[in-house]
């Protein structure tokens, strides 16, 4: 039978400060803990299965300039992926971490290969500097295909991660009207811009900005600003936290599109385990903003899952503590004096 929500706590508690260690001595991994307790709404959290979903997709603000990349590298990167050749696979199969990849929209012709799940929405985005990325079916059908793959599944936890050139701008554009913030500062240099691409960059999405009032809903961001694989992941990362799952935010792109996910169907942020820190300029404010601390800090600025897959360890360490730990009693150790 559930346990009304103060006796859980209390019991929670009672369970953590019981095993043996000196009170509060794991720190965050305590802290933790108790967040999967919770999201289970069990004294015994279980996390040993994990799925990636990699979401890809173009911006046809990536034509303007905005990344030191070519478009095509989204394209190149998703065969990588199904290759199993990228920083996300090797991490995964490290890590012993499922993964598939999702073309929500990327450019070109459909990739004809059944270990690509296709929900494609078009062949990319238009050009957000200019014009709406996306017409508000087509968000909505993001959304709504995200949320499917979100509930599917028996994981215990998942990774959202984003391939798509440019979408470091459709973040920063989304975040900064989402929160009603001037983007300036929220722009970052991606993979890896130098000054004067920056200030491009800078002055690009500005003009972008100018385009609509300075706080816009999270569909309305979406829409506006675009990025299929952002709104997809959106809808996943409702999804999962609705289907009991762990959900374990990435970096930059990701924190924009769990942004929008807390927005559309609140309470799933009880869910969300934010991985860590990127070293995208931008991502401490939008993780300040929502009052998250992530887990680590590795001077990572990737994408792909590649944070989130990190932290997943930390998610399997903190769960066996709170489930297998001897406690105090048990293990017939002395508490505190
Ligand atoms: C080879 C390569 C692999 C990547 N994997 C993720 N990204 C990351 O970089 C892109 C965002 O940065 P920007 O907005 O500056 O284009 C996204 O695709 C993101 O996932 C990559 C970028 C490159 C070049
Ligand atoms: O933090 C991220 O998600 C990120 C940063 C730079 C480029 N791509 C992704």
């Amino acid at each position: 039978m559930d346990m009304v929500p103060e006796e859980f706590q209390t019991s929670l508690k009672r369970a953590i400060d019981s095993k043996t260690k000196p009170v509060g001595s794991l720190g965050r991994i305590e802290t933790l803990a108790a967040q999967l307790a919770m999201i289970q709404n069990s004294l015994k959290p279980v996390a040993e299965r994990c799925q990636l979903t990699i979401f890809a997709a173009d911006h046809g603000m990536a034509r303007a300039g905005v990344s030191a990349y070519p478009q095509d590298v989204t394209r190149q990167m998703v065969a990588n992926f199904l290759a199993g050749g990228a920083a996300a696979n090797v991490f995964s199969k490290t890590l012993g971490v499922e993964v598939q990849v999702v073309d929500c929209g990327v450019a070109g012709d459909p990739i004809e290969t059944a270990a690509l799940r296709s929900c494609r929405i078009a062949a990319g985005t238009a050009n957000a500097i200019e014009r709406p990325a996306m017409n508000a079916h087509q968000c909505a059908s993001a959304l709504a295909n995200g949320r499917q793959i979100g509930l599917e599944g028996r994981h215990h936890a998942a990774c959202f991660g984003e391939m798509g050139i440019g979408n470091t701008s459709s973040a920063s554009l989304i975040a900064a009207k989402i929160l009603g913030e001037p983007v300036d500062e929220l722009v970052g240099r991606g993979t890896g811009l130098e000054a004067d691409g920056v200030r491009r960059k800078r002055t690009l999405l500005e003009s972008a900005a100018s385009r609509t009032p300075a706080q816009l809903t999270p569909v309305e961001a979406l829409t506006e600003y675009g990025g299929f694989e952002i709104a997809t992941m959106a809808g996943a990362m409702t999804g999962a936290a609705e289907s009991g799952k762990i959900v374990i935010v990435d970096g930059f792109i990701a924190t924009a599109a769990a942004l929008c996910a807390r927005k559309i169907f609140p309470g799933c942020e009880r869910n969300f385990v934010y991985a860590h820190r990127s070293a995208e300029a931008g991502h401490k404010r939008l993780l300040d903003a929502l009052n998250a601390t992530p887990l680590l800090d590795l001077d990572m600025r990737l994408g792909e899952g590649t944070g989130a897959l990190l932290a997943w360890p930390l998610v399997q360490a903190a769960a066996a503590m709170l489930r297998d730990m001897a406690s105090f009693d048990s293990a017939g150790v002395s508490g505190p004096a």
